[in-house]
């Protein structure tokens, strides 16, 4: 691992534990909260998620100012069940009309920022089961307790679970099999970044509108690198919230997501000015594992060789006709 890493990883990560939040409620002082839920047909669990932040961290504790629901273009209950639970809804397509109507969950978020007033906004997926307020109070730690901190992401367990099939650590395939092999080969300092697809993530309003939000799936891979580009990685921390569980999208959509994020990834070389030339990408592969001490980090290469095509090699005429001999 880069020592850079290293020292992000231990300067820039903490537990939601690190942050109960009556302490977070005495560094406030006059920031603005607003805790965002994208949906899109989440009535089974949006519900439950919008009245543990209304009763922990608005009601027992007055931390949270406004909870948001956008409401992108749900064809179920998903408005209905979220307003019974205390959540101010907004449908997507109704915020910002003069700016036309494009789709996904990143043009859910981008309208947020219009939708809500918090000086600090939290971002949190609407398909979680288990949900717990601490996913909040542990995103708005670092904000509210280090001014150079602008963008936290939150970083937890994936378990995949397929009806009473549980596959531990089987769970963020897309970040495990395309978003962290590109980050590490193109953005090697952002390697800590644990969950960097995670849905559930902070900032601060000054940065966030100050950045372009891709529309689809690309949006958290987008938001990250650019953040990184615009304030640098100090201005990132990451806290520990224990374990995600969601609903799974078919390996066809993941496809399909996948797709978005490498052509977010694409985008971001090319504004960034890193195509011409090209750097070497990093051939280090950082990843990690729970243990007993937080997270284990380990770092392997994942360099190809290449080999010239065959038809150039010297003596491989003479190879192919011994082989054809033997038959
Ligand atoms: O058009 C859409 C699609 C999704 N969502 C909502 O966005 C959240 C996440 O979407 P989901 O389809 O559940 O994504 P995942 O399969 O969970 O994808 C993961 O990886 C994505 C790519 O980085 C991230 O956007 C997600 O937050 C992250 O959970 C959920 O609340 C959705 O209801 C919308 O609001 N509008
Ligand atoms: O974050 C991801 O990698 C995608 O959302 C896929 O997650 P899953 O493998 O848990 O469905």
């Amino acid at each position: 691992m880069l020592p850079e890493v290293a020292s992000w990883l231990r300067r820039r990560t903490s537990t939601a534990e690190d942050w109960p939040a009556h302490v977070l409620l005495d560094a406030k002082g006059g920031a603005g909260i607003s805790v965002v839920l994208p949906a899109r047909d989440e009535e089974a669990t949006v519900g439950a998620i919008v009245a543990a932040v209304r009763t922990d961290l608005m009601e027992r504790v007055p931390l949270v100012d406004e909870i948001v629901v956008v409401d992108s273009r749900s064809t179920d209950r998903t408005a209905a069940v979220a307003a019974a639970a205390g959540a101010e809804v907004v449908a997507q397509d109704e915020v910002l009309p003069g700016q036309g109507r494009m789709s996904g969950k990143g043009e859910a978020l981008w309208k947020s920022l219009a939708a809500t007033t918090g000086d600090l906004i939290v971002f949190v997926d609407a398909d979680l089961r288990g949900f717990t307020s601490s996913y909040v109070t542990g995103l708005l730690g670092p904000l509210l307790t280090d001014p150079s901190v602008g963008y936290v992401k939150g970083c937890y367990d994936r378990p995949l679970v397929e009806g009473e099939r549980r596959v531990e650590g089987g769970g963020g395939r897309v970040t495990e099999l395309v978003a962290r092999p590109l980050i590490n080969m193109h953005w090697p300092l952002l390697a800590g970044v644990m969950q960097p697809l995670g849905g559930e993530y902070a900032g601060r309003r000054a940065l966030l509108e100050r950045l372009p939000f891709v529309t689809g799936y690309g949006v958290e891979l987008g938001l990250l690198l650019d953040v990184y580009q615009d304030a640098g990685l100090d201005a990132i921390a990451q806290v520990d919230l224990g374990r995600r569980v969601h609903a799974h999208q078919s390996t066809e959509a993941l496809g399909a997501m996948s797709g978005q994020i490498m052509l977010t990834a694409w985008s971001r070389l090319e504004r960034h000015g890193r195509m011409i030339p090209l750097g070497a990408p990093s051939t280090a592969l950082t990843q990690f594992r729970r243990s007993a001490a937080g997270h284990d980090a380990r770092t392997s290469d994942v360099a190809v060789g290449e080999r010239p095509p065959m038809i150039e090699i010297p003596g491989y005429a003479a190879a192919r006709s011994f082989s054809s001999g033997r038959g």
